[in-house]
């Protein structure tokens, strides 16, 4: 048994960068600039700052990573309400946050949310067709341990 979310056409993407990090983030949402302008983006506090002013597009500012964002961001999706994270973490180095870090990964797995760690699964996700169209996505069946209806 499991859930079924459809995914509609206009998506809402988390966006997500470590400092060392945040350059590529945003050299690859200048070059995809046309494709995010067509969904509602979402970031931490930092790094949507930085998105805002290199995109010119509206970004939905969380407070920043190690103040609670990464947080913020994981009980979005845990209510169903983010479609994709892009999240450029940086594995050369230690967060102090890291517990965050981790429990925002984990939750994006275990809600079966698109997710792309690196430049390449970013461009494979973005230029998918199904980024233009409705799609539908199942959970895992956690009717068991849920006390209310999300
Ligand atoms: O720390 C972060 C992700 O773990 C990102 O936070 P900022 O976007 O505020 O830098």
């Amino acid at each position: 048994m499991s859930d079924i979310r459809t995914i509609r056409t206009k998506k809402r993407i988390a966006l997500v960068a470590h400092d060392h990090k945040k350059k590529d983030l945003a050299d690859w949402a200048v070059h995809n600039r046309e494709a995010l302008a067509g969904h509602d983006l979402i970031a931490t506090g930092t790094t949507g700052k930085m998105l805002e002013e290199k995109l010119q597009l509206p970004v939905k500012k969380l407070f920043s990573g190690p103040l609670g964002g990464d947080q913020q961001i994981g009980s979005l999706i845990a209510e169903g309400n983010i479609d994709l994270i892009v999240f450029f973490w940086d594995p050369m180095e230690a967060q102090p946050h890291d517990s965050d870090v981790k429990a925002l990964l984990r939750l994006a797995v275990a809600w079966n949310i698109l997710m792309a760690c690196n430049r390449t699964s970013a461009d494979f996700i973005l230029t998918s067709p199904l980024m233009q169209d409705d799609y539908v996505i199942s959970t895992p069946d956690y009717s068991t341990y849920l006390t209310r209806q999300l």
